[in-house]
């Protein structure tokens, strides 16, 4: 379970992030860290020099010495920023691979679906998005800048007490408001972006709509750009406001500060010159360690702020990365054999959340090893729903499915998807070349393999004949790099051609021991369907297969055909025994036959 309330900064994060760090790029972190380190002793040393100097000068003694110091310091001074900049850069590239890695691994590991349907992980993993790309690098950046500043802080402070105790303990106690302010401040930051995250996220979605092919067509046709591009903007000017809100404060706070540390400053100064007490040397040495110890101290708040705010956006990171599965794995899995007797659902209910309706109510059917079973039912009657529980892309409420006699809990799930071919309903459209678009349901298909597949579900010509044949891109938002030069090479298939290819995806994993169609012709032509299904039908003989749709003709060869209506079986049995029995199948097989010839609409099962 992943937790949905608000950011902490924890040390847990701390940890994670130099971890992360650490095992990206140890020697690029360890070369920033003595770089970051020399930056902080340099202008310590360069104060101590030009006192040194300056009071040589005034004693008219020997100035080499102090000089080349004061030389040495000025190189170290001008070389370590460009240097630092470049070891960041490195750091910042390896530590971002390695955090949206291991990112995307966790991501990976949620087996279920559950997770991208729930808006509140789906904030956090836009957030944890965001903080792969920057937080572990700001954590180690700003705690490295914030240890920095520390020691020129110190160095400074050290060099003030000598001269003036009050000041420097005036300018210590200075330090606590500052910092305690620029805590809340990240705080306060932090908690905005958590809170506008699921506007930023509308905002994406509605610059999606607006900019993509797919949405462009209705968009067009119905008029509503303005009205979308109105709601985009919308949200932008509410986070805005938002982000407004905490600058405003961000500022006055701030510049509270910054009063504060002018006053002190002055204060410091008055005395100094005033005194009469100090050497030309002491003066300078005073004004350089007041502003020096002031600045470092200014950057040590603002980083460990950074820090702080860094820490809160980690996270999120951590949430996500370390959530584990979603669907509980099995103490002690037990193997998986090719299917010989059959899988049984038992006594099987299921809802999408303790506050949504049942779905599945008590759902109990076998599918024999070998045999075609079609499952039919009124739209929402729970058919796609079925199908995802047998992929266990979901865990039943309660009741159990059961794979020869095991449950499928008690198998790895990867092992158990790994027996299944199926067709979704919904199936994906992928960016990428013909070929791919098949062979991502079997990486290691041979080409040959892929091509028979294509043949089997009728699309091999229309592939064939696409100006790079099987590598031409099926996408008009891509070009791959071979296309660079011509763009306009990438194609669209029709929608017919599109489930042809998504079937052949499923015919590509043939040999397995579960296929699944869902509503796998529902966008083909008359001859097409017919073509479809009497390859469906030669192809699922002996096989065992599910098949779901709403065209009762295409399910009448099935071996067993089961209807669920409103979460329950309600009928099972052979299209003529359903026939003969005169109930809901019979009456909606007669209606859509009769539909077919006279054109009259097919009322409910009931
Ligand atoms: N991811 C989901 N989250 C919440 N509810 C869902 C989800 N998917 C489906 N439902 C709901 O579950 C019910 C069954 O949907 P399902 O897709 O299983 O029906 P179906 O029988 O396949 O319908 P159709 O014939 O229209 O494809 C519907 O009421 C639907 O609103």
């Amino acid at each position: 379970m992943i937790d949905a309330s608000s950011p902490r900064a924890t040390p847990a994060g701390a940890r994670r992030a130099v971890a992360l760090a650490w095992r990206s790029a140890p020697g690029w972190l360890l070369c920033h860290a003595l770089l970051t380190l020399a930056g902080a002793a340099t202008p310590v040393a360069a104060a101590w020099l030009t006192k040194l100097l300056l009071d040589a000068l005034a004693a008219r003694a020997d100035v080499a010495l102090p000089l080349l110091g004061l030389a040495a310091a000025g190189l170290a001074a001008a070389a370590t920023p460009q240097l630092l900049s470049y070891s960041r850069a490195e750091l910042n590239r390896a530590a971002r691979l390695r955090a949206t890695e291991e990112l995307y691994t966790a991501v990976n590991g949620f087996t279920g679906l559950s997770r991208f349907e729930d808006p509140r992980l789906l904030d956090r993993l836009r957030l944890a998005e965001q903080a792969a790309l920057t937080a572990p690098n700001q954590v180690v950046e700003s705690g490295l800048d914030a240890a920095r500043n520390l020691l020129t802080f110190c160095g400074f402070l050290a060099s003030l007490a000598a001269l003036s105790p009050v000041m420097a303990a005036i300018l210590t106690a200075s330090a606590v408001p500052a910092l305690l302010a620029e805590l809340a401040l990240s705080r306060r930051r932090a908690r905005m972006l958590w809170r506008i995250s699921p506007a930023e996220r509308r905002e994406l979605f509605y610059g999606g709509l607006l900019s993509t092919a797919e949405a462009a067509k209705e968009i067009r046709l119905f008029g509503v750009g303005e009205f979308l591009r109105g709601r985009m903007l919308a949200e932008r000017r509410a986070t805005d406001a938002a982000k407004r809100a905490v600058d405003r404060h961000t500022l006055l706070v701030q510049g509270g500060l910054a009063v504060l540390g002018g006053a002190v400053a002055m204060g410091g100064l008055f005395w100094a010159a005033s005194g009469g007490r100090l050497t030309v040397g002491d003066v300078v040495l005073f004004v350089a360690a007041v502003a020096g110890s002031q600045g470092a101290m200014g950057g040590l708040v603002g980083e460990l702020a950074q820090t702080h705010e860094a820490l809160l956006m980690m996270d999120h990171f951590v949430a996500v990365a370390s959530a584990g599965p979603d669907l509980p794995e099995p103490a002690r899995p037990r193997p998986l054999p090719p299917l010989r007797d059959g899988i049984e659902l038992r006594d099987v209910w299921f809802r999408y959340a303790d506050d949504q309706p049942w779905v599945l109510r008590g759902v109990s059917l076998r599918i024999g090893c070998g045999r075609s079973v079609a499952l039919v039912g009124l739209n929402g009657a729970g058919k796609s729903t079925l199908v995802k529980l047998l992929c266990r892309l979901y865990d039943p409420v309660r009741g159990t499915i059961l794979w020869d006699g095991v449950d499928i809990r008690e198998v790895p799930v990867q092992e158990l998807r790994r027996r299944i071919s199926p067709v979704f309903q919904d199936y994906m459209c992928y960016d990428l070349t013909a070929a791919e678009n098949i062979t991502i349901s079997d990486l290691h298909a041979a080409p040959g393999v892929v091509e028979a597949a294509a043949r089997r579900a009728g699309v091999h010509d229309v592939l064939a004949g696409l100006p790079h044949g099987y590598d031409t891109l099926l996408s008009r938002t891509f070009y791959s790099e071979a296309d660079h030069e011509v763009p306009e090479t990438g194609v669209l298939l029709s929608g017919g051609q599109w489930q042809r290819v998504a079937l052949a995806r499923a015919l590509l994993r043939g040999e397995r021991d579960l296929m699944i169609l869902d509503e796998p012709s529902s966008g083909l032509d008359p001859r097409a369907e017919h073509e479809i299904h009497t390859m469906l039908r030669e192809h699922r003989a002996g096989r065992t297969s599910l098949l779901i749709s709403h065209r009762l003709g295409t399910v009448r060869g099935s071996d067993l055909i089961v209807v669920l209506e409103d979460g329950r079986v309600s009928e099972e049995g052979g299209h003529e025994e359903l026939m003969a029995a005169g109930r809901g199948y019979a009456r909606l097989f007669d209606l859509q036959s009769e539909g077919y010839r006279t054109g009259t609409a097919t009322p409910g099962w009931s």
